[in-house]
């Protein structure tokens, strides 16, 4: 987290500077005080008044740079976090497929909103406090030790023991606060997921239950939190009640002091004033050690995502700078290639199949026999166990870049909450016309104008029928002009008429290898095809 307060370090300069210069004026404040006081006793009206409008002055010096510096701080911690969230989101958003689905949208979430949120207040909000307090300390300290030397020692050993505190239950405060962010990560991803299946809850009626079960959830993560609280709570008691102990003790001394004739009744008001100055922010001093121990983890956590995520950037992707974006000219040939999920047990065995360039192929099989497998072998997610494939005889290698040249389109229709435009282009700059010839092909003749690509599409294309829905998924894939197209399960959750008219629509698609993974398509279409290939 470090390298967000060096990239901000000009306002952390501003910061410091700002909070030198009104300590300052909280310092000379203490003394002026003192000296309205004497002069008052000893009825001198002239250095009274002089010694008070000096007086205003400084505390209005001091509340202007304790603006100034309010300002930058708040400057700083929106910066740094604004700074965090980019590298948080980038460091997703370029991961592989399958890195990428190791952890669930929940925990996704929870890292950006939950450990987000704890780093911008524990960590980004509390080094500025720290630095104010760090430097109140040592100004009122030496000024403490220019009115008297002895008290000062006495007072910084004695105000100074509550921060040992935290660092006695470092262990503890961040367990504990370990647990909480984990609780919140489970809570998030349990959540989301009965977001997503909002409608097979209604259609089951089991509210009741998954409600039950948001409660037993929703109640562990909130003991978890009370637990972290009611710890930093413990450690902020303890901290106080020797702080307090330690000012009545520095008091007293400060007492002896006017009672034998060391300290004018002045000086009795500055060390009292001082003392102030010191044991508050001592007191929050350890709350901030507690804050900065406490997060330790989460930082490193997050530090730990953002760094693994970075192998994947293009800036760093060393492989980037020689991947192969080529297409192929022949075929992509699978040799013998065998996989299996689990060791020791086989999904695919000892398959071959050869994909020719501008060829329609059909890839069936009984439901689990791998056949969404398979095209993800080809895309790469998984390694094989044996086997090669060949691209025109050359070996598909770590450093092809498969995506230039397939584009795949999933079971599931995917469409972003954007215009159909904006769905279509996939943000590319694609002409109004291409986009309409392309709605055109698919069949989509009633959004196939200028006007309804402007049309907003609401979260999961909840404004589309299913048909209308894959249609515009396979439009945007014709527009992509890579010479492999892929459909995993074009036809599933389609009626008679909307199957027949995609199938129709993936037939009459020329110049690019098409490969359909279906067990549902047509008998009588099979004759429009160039391959049919049977998995066992
Ligand atoms: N990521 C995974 N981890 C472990 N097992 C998996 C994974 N993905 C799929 N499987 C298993 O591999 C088998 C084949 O799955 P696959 O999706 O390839 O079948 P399919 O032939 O496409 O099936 P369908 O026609 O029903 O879509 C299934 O038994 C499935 O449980």
């Amino acid at each position: 987290m470090s390298k967000y307060i060096k990239k901000n370090k000009f306002l952390l300069f501003g910061i410091i500077v700002t909070l030198v210069i009104s300590s300052i004026f909280a310092v000379m404040v203490q003394f002026l005080k003192g000296d309205v006081l004497d002069y008052a006793l000893l009825r001198n009206d002239t250095k009274t008044l002089m010694y008070a409008i000096l007086l205003v002055s400084f505390i209005l010096l001091e509340i202007a740079f304790q603006f100034g510096y309010d300002y930058l701080r708040a400057h700083f911690s929106i910066r740094c976090v604004k700074e965090l969230r980019e590298d948080f989101f980038r460091s997703m958003i370029y991961r592989t497929y399958m890195n990428f689905t190791s952890k669930s949208n929940g925990d996704y979430i929870a890292k950006y909103t939950n450990d987000v949120d704890m780093i911008q207040t524990l960590y980004f909000g509390t080094i500025p406090l720290f630095l104010e307090i760090l430097i109140k300390v040592i100004l009122v300290s030496i000024s403490l030790f220019l009115l008297d030397w002895r008290l000062a020692i006495v007072t910084l050993i004695l105000l100074t023991t509550p921060l040992y505190i935290p660092k006695l239950i470092e262990k503890k405060l961040q367990n504990s606060q370990k647990e909480y962010s984990e609780a919140v990560e489970q809570h998030l991803s349990r959540v989301t997921d009965w977001l997503s299946g909002f409608e097979i809850i209604k259609n089951y009626s089991i509210e009741h239950k998954i409600f039950t079960a948001f409660q037993k959830s929703n109640e562990y993560t909130l003991h978890k939190a009370l637990h972290n609280k009611q710890l930093n709570y413990v450690a902020g008691l303890i901290s106080t009640l020797i702080s307090y102990l330690s000012y009545f003790i520095v008091l007293s001394i400060a007492a002896v002091f006017v009672l034998i004739g060391e300290f004018t009744a002045g000086d009795f008001f500055v060390a009292i004033g001082m003392i102030d100055q010191l044991s508050y922010p001592l007191i929050a001093l350890s709350q901030f050690i507690q804050d900065l121990i406490s997060i330790k983890p989460i930082c490193y956590d997050m530090a730990k995502f953002i760094e693994e995520g970075a192998a994947y950037l293009p800036e760093n992707k060393a492989s980037y700078q020689h991947m192969v974006t080529n297409d192929f000219n022949h075929s992509i040939y699978l040799s013998n290639i065998t996989f299996g999920f689990q060791e020791g047990e086989e999904l695919i065995h000892n398959f071959s199949a050869e994909f020719k360039k501008n060829q329609h192929y059909l890839i069936k099989g009984r439901s689990g026999c791998g056949k969404t497998t398979l095209i993800n072998l080809l895309l790469k997610y998984y390694s094989l166990t044996e086997g090669t494939i060949m691209m025109d005889g050359e070996l598909l290698t770590e450093d092809t870049n498969v995506y230039d040249f397939i584009t795949i389109v999933r079971q599931e229709a995917f469409l972003f909450m954007d215009t159909l435009r904006n769905n279509l282009s996939m943000y590319t700059n694609c002409s109004d016309d291409d986009l309409i010839l392309a709605l055109k092909e698919v069949n989509l003749m009633k959004y196939a104008s200028k006007e309804c690509l402007d049309m907003l599409i609401s979260e999961g294309g909840n404004n589309l029928s299913g048909g209308e829905k894959k249609r515009i998924c396979i439009a945007r894939a014709l527009l992509r002009n890579t010479n492999v197209l892929i459909f995993d399960e074009p036809l599933a959750n389609l009626d008679m008429e909307n199957m027949l008219i995609i199938e129709d629509v993936l037939l009459k698609i020329s110049d690019r290898t098409v490969i359909i993974v279906s067990h549902q398509f047509t008998e009588n279409n099979y004759t429009r095809l160039d391959h049919v290939i049977t998995m066992n």
